[in-house]
């Protein structure tokens, strides 16, 4: 698990290192760690060119010094400095010490002909959107050839929610010290992140348990334990579908086939879009009836293009009801969000799974603090959110938030939220806690995602044909974590 963490949280990690240690210490680790990663992307220092854009705080120092490492090894540095009275002062020197230039905003930037810009204009002081000038900076480094590499973060992008206000530096490399900030992994700046480097300063004891995680494929692999010799089709877990209709079978049938490919145990179907389901999956049980004549299960499902009449209504309100997990989709979502309480009165676990206008439906939009938003919902309803998006969150009303690492922009697609609802059904009624089903679920669901995308565009169809071949790659053991 890789913990994600807020400004105030690394910044009070590392007092009491910069108290006991000598001073710079941490800035040398960082710079060290910072020159390495640029080392390796450059495949060699020797004749390349590299252009760091410093601002007027310690982030500008740690360009400063990996940039004098860089020169001390045969690349061309040019120090771009802000604001040139403020520049690091150590750095600075060691910079021109090691045969660095230096250059204002105005000057021969070098930016036209750089290998490689290091984004040091600001990290974890920077306050609200770049100012003009470190804008047009960042506009004049994006339109030349160089590797965009952030220092620490993307200056711009806010470190706790991802929040970019105006423009923010896009980089296709963040070397980030001592622990990866929220904001690299969520909303905007996931975006804006590139692939994240995480470089050790020393940080692991002082750090606080993380209040947000990021699930690796080997954590994942852990919650989707193989079948044993002693399992048989009940223990592995019955879900209960309630999808679709006569009209519009298509996301019963989705999340129907998502259940029966992720644990093929057992899966029952309740509700009007029966032919349908029998028709594409054999291997269901299916009824036309309501959910109490659909048999015993461990969770529902209930939702996915079911409609919100008042027929729709009382079978939310019937699943409800009983004391078994229910993942709430969709349509069941907009029937909820007029009925809150049906949620908020139950012992057993309730997922909800919206999107940025279906969670509106609950009083209040997303914003930009997309891990707030979702924690707040699930503090006030008592249930799991998952809030899908580029980066999908889970929040729970305690506990650490999941931000979801997987996935491709393919997956905004018709019906992919079926899938995921199945998948997140299956997990639940194998018995895996809530919150952990649904992160496991949209882990699994993107990686499901890549796989179908490598083939090109993708429907949701391709995510159902591809769980197999996914769960059993996790299950091997894929080594793969940050910045996938
Ligand atoms: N404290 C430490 O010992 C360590 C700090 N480190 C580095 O230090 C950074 C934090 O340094 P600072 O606290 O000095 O702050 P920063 O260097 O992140 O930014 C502060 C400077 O940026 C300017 N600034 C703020 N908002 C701006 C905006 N919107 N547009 C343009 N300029 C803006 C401010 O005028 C200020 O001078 C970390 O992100 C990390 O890179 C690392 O070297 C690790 C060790
Ligand atoms: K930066």
């Amino acid at each position: 698990m890789i913990g994600l963490h807020t400004a105030d949280e690394v910044r009070a990690a590392e007092a009491p290192l910069l108290a006991a240690g000598p001073e710079g210490a941490l800035m040398q680790r960082a710079a060290t760690g910072l020159a390495t990663v640029c080392l390796r992307l450059l495949g060699r220092a020797h004749g390349t060119r590299v252009t760091a854009l410093v601002g007027a705080g310690d982030n500008g120092g740690d360009a400063l010094f990996a940039g004098a490492q860089l020169a001390a090894r045969g690349a061309r540095v040019t120090a771009v400095l802000l604001d040139p009275d403020r520049a690091h002062p150590a750095g600075l020197a060691r910079l021109r010490r090691a045969g660095g230039r230096v250059a204002g905003p105005d000057g021969p930037t070098g930016l036209d002909r750089a290998d490689l810009v290091l984004d040091g204009i600001t990290g974890l002081g920077g306050r609200g959107g770049l100012r003009p000038e470190a804008a047009a900076l960042v506009v004049r480094a994006a339109a030349g050839p160089g590797l965009m590499v952030a220092v620490d973060l993307p200056s711009g992008v806010d470190p706790d929610t991802g929040a970019v206000a105006g423009r923010a530096f896009p980089a296709q490399h963040t070397v980030t010290f001592g622990a990866v900030k929220a904001g690299l992994v969520v909303g905007e700046g996931r975006q804006h992140a590139g692939q994240v480097h995480l470089v050790d300063i020393g940080l692991a004891g002082t750090l606080p348990r993380p209040r947000a995680v990021r699930l690796t494929d080997d954590d994942v692999a852990a919650r989707l334990e193989p079948p044993t010799d002693a399992d048989d089709k009940y223990s592995r877990g019955v879900v209960g579908i309630v999808a679709g209709s006569a009209t519009y079978p298509g996301a019963a049938v989705l999340c129907t086939g998502a259940a029966l490919r992720t644990r093929p145990g057992l899966v029952r179907y309740a509700g009007t879009a029966a032919a349908g389901v029998r028709a594409a999956w054999p291997e269901a049980i299916v009824t036309e009836g309501r959910p109490s004549d659909a048999g015993r299960v461990q969770a529902w499902v209930v939702g996915p293009g079911m409609g919100t009449d008042d027929g729709a209504a009382d079978v939310v309100a019937e699943v409800l009801a009983t004391d078994l997990p229910v993942l709430l989709d969709a349509d069941a979502l907009t029937l909820v969000a007029r009925r809150p309480d049906l949620v908020r009165d139950r012992t057993a676990p309730t997922v909800l799974t919206p999107h940025d206008r279906e969670f509106a439906r609950f009083g209040q939009d997303v914003g930009a603090d997309r891990i707030g938003a979702a924690r707040r919902l699930a503090a006030d309803l008592g249930a799991v959110v998952l809030l899908k998006g580029a980066a999908t969150i889970v929040a729970a009303p305690d506990g650490p938030a999941f931000v979801n690492g997987t996935g491709t922009p393919e997956l905004a697609t018709a019906g992919t939220g079926d899938v995921l609802s199945g998948i997140a059904g299956a997990l639940l009624a194998a018995g895996l806690p809530a919150a952990e089903a649904a992160a496991t679920a949209a882990h699994v669901h993107g990686r499901a995602g890549q796989l179908a995308a490598e083939g090109g565009p993708l429907i949701a169809g391709d995510l159902v044909r591809r769980l197999p071949r996914t769960l059993a790659r996790l299950r091997r053991g894929s080594g793969a974590g940050l910045g996938d």
